[in-house]
């Protein structure tokens, strides 16, 4: 079966999904686009032979659309996933899930309402070999409980319009999903840490900062968050065990030798970083859209992430400990798949 979906936003990830779609993945083809930039609808829709609808919901509603992928901006989210979930049409959300915990708890009881898992968030780390190697060591005892995890997410610089919710909501959030998911554990609280700013940096932002969770069952996380690095993307993830540690590797690069140096070359963005994350994130999908369903992170996970988000921009604000409020994972959100 040949899944056909339809694109809502056709930005920068929502054309490299379509590309992806049409010329990576197996199983699928783009039949609609739809934009609130009516040019950058059409534009896409033009490479993917895909025709464009005026809007989100009547893509949704389309006959020829089988299934939904949502990559326009955070806040437009939510109103599209309801609309996929009511009308019963598998739907792939990026990250996040919606801009507010109340809306992602509104999708995931939708999607209970439904009966059946509908939901996917692009949470693609959990995709990428690296992590899923880790995760494999951590679930299999090769370095013991895990007492901590060490991370950091750099980017070499941010737009102006980048403000300091966003170290969470925008970056940290793909940390807090992956370290929840490589402890199979809960973040119970948050609290942030502000290091003297990077003088790279927009009067309104700060930059770096330290973010410490906690989980339920008593580990301990750091993140480091610094968009202003200047030396390239730069993704780093360290657990530490009872017994031993396990590290992210970075991605396989040529060691060149020359001028009395041997070195690779740093990645400068997120796109060369986890493109085969994305390839495969994006073919789960489309294999479990072909039977009706969803697969890897769910509505539970964008929840979560939007729940402790909130507490982690709380905590830097207040400079204190906050509780981040997740509930228990509802037996609808049991987990299935191994390793996901
Ligand atoms: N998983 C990942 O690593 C990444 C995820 N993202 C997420 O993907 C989403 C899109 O990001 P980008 O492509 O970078 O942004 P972008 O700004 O390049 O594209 C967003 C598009 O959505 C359109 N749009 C906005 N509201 C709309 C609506 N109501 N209906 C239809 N179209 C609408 C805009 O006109 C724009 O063309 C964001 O939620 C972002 O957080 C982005 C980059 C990486
Ligand atoms: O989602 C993403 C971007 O929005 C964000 O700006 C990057 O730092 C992330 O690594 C990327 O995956």
């Amino acid at each position: 079966m040949t899944v056909n979906v339809g694109v809502i936003g056709a930005g920068m990830i929502g054309a490299d999904h379509t590309r992806r779609l049409g010329t990576v993945v197996s199983g699928a083809r783009v039949t609609a686009v739809t934009d609130i930039d009516a040019d950058r609808a059409a534009a896409l829709a033009a490479t993917a032979g895909a025709r464009v609808l005026p809007g989100d919901l009547e893509l949704i509603g389309a006959d020829d659309v089988d299934a939904v992928l949502v990559a326009s901006w955070g806040p437009a989210h939510a109103r599209s996933v309801l609309a996929a979930v009511e009308a019963g049409k598998p739907v792939f959300c990026e990250k996040p899930l919606a801009t507010t915990a109340e809306d992602c708890l509104r999708v995931v009881e939708a999607e209970q309402r439904h009966g059946s898992r509908l939901v996917q968030v692009g949470f693609m780390r959990r995709y990428d070999a690296g992590y899923r190697e880790m995760k494999r060591i951590i679930d299999e005892g090769g370095i013991g409980a895990p007492l901590m995890v060490h991370c950091a997410h750099r980017n070499p610089s941010v737009p102006e319009s980048y403000h300091s919710a966003m170290a969470t909501h925008d970056t940290a959030v793909h940390e807090i999903d992956a370290v929840r998911w490589l402890l199979s554990d809960e973040i119970v609280s948050a609290q942030v840490l502000t290091p003297r700013r990077t003088s790279h940096r927009f009067e309104h932002l700060q930059d770096p900062q330290i973010m410490l969770f906690e989980t339920a069952g008593g580990a301990r996380i750091d993140v480091e968050v610094f968009v202003n690095c200047r030396y390239g993307y730069d993704i780093r993830c360290e657990a530490v065990g009872e017994t031993g540690t396990v590290s992210l590797p970075d991605p396989a690069r040529p060691v060149v030798r020359g001028g009395g140096r041997a070195g690779t070359a740093v990645l400068q963005d997120w796109k060369k970083r986890f493109a085969a994350a994305y390839d495969d994130e994006i073919q789960d999908w489309v294999a479990a859209a072909a039977t009706g369903g969803a697969a890897g992170p769910d509505a539970w996970d964008g929840y979560a992430a939007a729940m402790i988000c909130d507490a982690t921009v709380e905590a830097l604000g207040s400079g204190g400990v906050v509780a981040t409020g997740v509930k228990d994972r509802p037996a609808f959100y049991a987990r299935e798949e191994a390793g996901r």
